[in-house]
């Protein structure tokens, strides 16, 4: 038998689904328990749309060149759906837990309080929320100190990162437990603060929300501005760190950039935080000083772009927009 933990969800929506084919994927046996009240006809219903969207789904991932054919009866049979009066045995067994119903705090609070009373004194529980700050569930959980927030990207079986946000009770040796399970499975966690949003959805629900602004405005239309998004700022974000941006284009045009910005939109949603005029006036603006949110002092700053640069071409091949110089021969 596998010494691979078994997975639980609590929840058999789009992102259980997305967990449940990233542990199975990786050797795991998972079980996603279906919490909301439901007639046994609907529970079926149910329980088909989810095992045959994930038969469909390792379907893709083999036309996809990422398994065989042949792999994906084993892959799915990982998979199972139980209703919530079969939750008992799952719960008990599982190493891990992910709680994956609606972003509603007084939803997830109930269904962690009632779950957490089922499970082994060694589980972690963990919640997929994309927002809700850990310490506003924490205290529903049985055991507080086996709880954190684990944020996957959709879809959750293809998107490397995974933010883990650890709560004021959280045991620091979770944290570390809860990583190497991700490192284990191929996944690329990062650790944050206890914070609201964690660091993508904090950082793109802004994004998104400037992006529906615009075609609201007129700006542009949706096929445009997301043209502007694959072709530009996702393509050079696939390759730098937005803070590591700011020091190439130089901490001192977000300044200026930003001033301009808050004064010709009339928002204050474009006011920098102090630690840009705080850089910028102690000289620390990036690539051009030796230092701006990143420390290039002690670095083969060529050797560096070079490698960001190789990266950019890497890409420019794969959108097929690599071309040769135009050269005129006489
Ligand atoms: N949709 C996305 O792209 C992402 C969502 N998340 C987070 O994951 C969590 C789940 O989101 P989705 O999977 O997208 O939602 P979903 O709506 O696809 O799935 C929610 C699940 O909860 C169940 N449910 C609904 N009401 C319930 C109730 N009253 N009691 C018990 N169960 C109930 C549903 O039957 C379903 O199985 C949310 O916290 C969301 O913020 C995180 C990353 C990405
Ligand atoms: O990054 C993700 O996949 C998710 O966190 C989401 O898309 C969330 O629903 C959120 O960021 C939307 O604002």
């Amino acid at each position: 038998m596998s010494d691979r933990a078994k997975i639980a969800c609590l929840g058999a929506g789009r992102m259980g689904r997305g967990i449940a084919v990233a542990f199975a994927y990786a050797g795991h046996i998972v079980e996603m328990i279906d919490i909301k009240d439901r007639s046994a006809e609907e529970f079926a219903k149910l329980k088909a749309d989810a095992l045959g969207e994930i038969r469909k789904t390792f379907a893709s991932l083999s036309k996809l060149g990422l398994l065989t054919e042949a792999d994906v009866d084993p892959l799915v049979a990982r998979v199972s759906v139980v209703p919530a009066s079969g939750s008992g045995t799952a719960l008990s067994e599982a190493g891990f837990i992910f709680e994956g119903v609606p972003e509603v705090v007084e939803l997830k609070r109930e269904v962690l309080a009632t779950a957490s009373k089922q499970v082994g004194p060694d589980t972690i529980i963990a919640s997929t929320t994309s927002t809700i700050l850990v310490d506003d569930l924490s205290d529903a959980v049985v055991n507080p100190r086996r709880f954190l927030n684990v944020h996957w990207l959709n879809p959750a079986y293809l998107i490397p990162l995974v933010e883990v946000s650890p709560g004021k009770t959280t045991d620091p040796a979770i944290i570390d437990e809860v990583k190497t399970m991700l490192e284990g499975i191929g996944k690329v966690p990062v650790v944050c603060a206890a914070t609201p949003g964690f660091i993508v959805p904090r950082i793109q629900a802004l994004a998104m929300n400037e992006a529906a602004r615009m075609v609201e405005e007129g700006v542009a239309s949706a096929e445009e501005i997301d043209k502007a998004i694959r072709y530009g700022f996702g393509f050079r974000y696939a390759v730098l760190g937005l803070l590591e941006f700011i020091d190439w284009g130089g901490g001192d045009i977000l300044y200026y950039a930003s001033r301009y910005l808050e004064g010709a939109l009339g928002s204050d949603r474009y006011r920098a935080p102090d630690v840009i005029s705080r850089n910028m006036h102690e000289g620390r603006i990036g690539l051009r000083t030796g230092a701006g949110f990143l420390d290039y002092s002690d670095m083969d700053v060529d050797a560096y772009r070079a490698k960001r640069l190789q990266a950019m071409v890497d890409l420019l091949r794969h959108f097929d927009l690599a071309r040769p110089p135009v050269l005129d021969r006489s």
